[in-house]
């Protein structure tokens, strides 16, 4: 698990997909004013000595070109670190789904961050890890849920009651030790099973993702 961070503040989430290589959401950049990340990682506590925390500086960040400001589609961005992360027992690459087959529904995977706990906003210095149920496109399509505008590059989970929100973005969804897809804020709402959370699947996306590695590793 990764935490994207600004002058010291935790931002987003993300994970190492290689060993010089973070994936999280185009979205995060959003507030950044273009500055740079630095990627934490190892770490489980954000404030207390850990060790097997380390800081990383960011060689470069390659939002997805169809990213953007106006809706949740490619919302995903490639980190590359300016040095190979040092693996250990707390730091290692997760492995992404290449096939690109549907997570069956009611299937239970698990999400992760730092993102706010609760409705008061409460920011946790400990990483929350969270099971959640993955809810059919056609459910989360309905018009009383995200209307029709979950894309087949999109997958959700129940938000009823436990859910992802603001600083979980960027996050990995893992189902049977494969990440299948990364947090997106799509309607920023938590909390409301009217409004499950959305996800960016990564088997669509596969293609581009080694593009990038491959040209970025010169
Ligand atoms: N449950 C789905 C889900 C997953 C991940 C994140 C979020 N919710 C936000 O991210 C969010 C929430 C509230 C105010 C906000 N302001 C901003 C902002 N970038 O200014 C984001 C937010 C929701």
């Amino acid at each position: 698990m990764a935490s994207l961070q600004l002058d010291g503040q935790h931002i987003c989430g993300g994970f190492l997909i290689a060993k010089q290589w973070v994936l999280s959401a185009a979205h995060c950049t959003e507030e950044t004013d273009g500055k740079t990340f630095q990627v934490l990682l190892g770490a489980h506590s954000l404030t207390e000595p850990e060790p097997h925390k380390r800081l990383y500086r960011v060689r470069a960040q390659i939002p997805h070109p169809g990213s953007n400001i106006h809706n949740n589609k490619d919302d995903l961005l490639l980190l590359q670190l300016e040095e190979e992360a040092e693996l250990n027992a707390h730091v290692q690459v997760l492995p992404l789904q290449r096939e690109d087959r549907d997570v069956a529904p009611d299937t239970v995977c698990e999400v992760a961050g730092w993102g706010t706990i609760n409705h008061s906003g409460r920011r946790p210095d400990k990483l929350y890890q969270l099971e959640r149920p993955v809810l059919s496109r056609d459910v989360c399509n309905h018009r009383t849920r995200h209307d029709h505008t979950i894309t087949e590059k999109m997958m959700c989970t129940d938000s009823r009651r436990k859910d992802t929100c603001k600083g979980d973005s960027g996050g990995p969804l893992v189902c049977n030790g494969v990440a299948e897809a990364v947090v997106t804020a799509g309607s920023r709402v938590c909390g409301n099973y009217k409004k499950p959370a959305i996800y960016t699947r990564i088997a669509p996306y596969t293609a581009w993702i080694d593009g990038v590695m491959a040209a970025g590793d010169g």
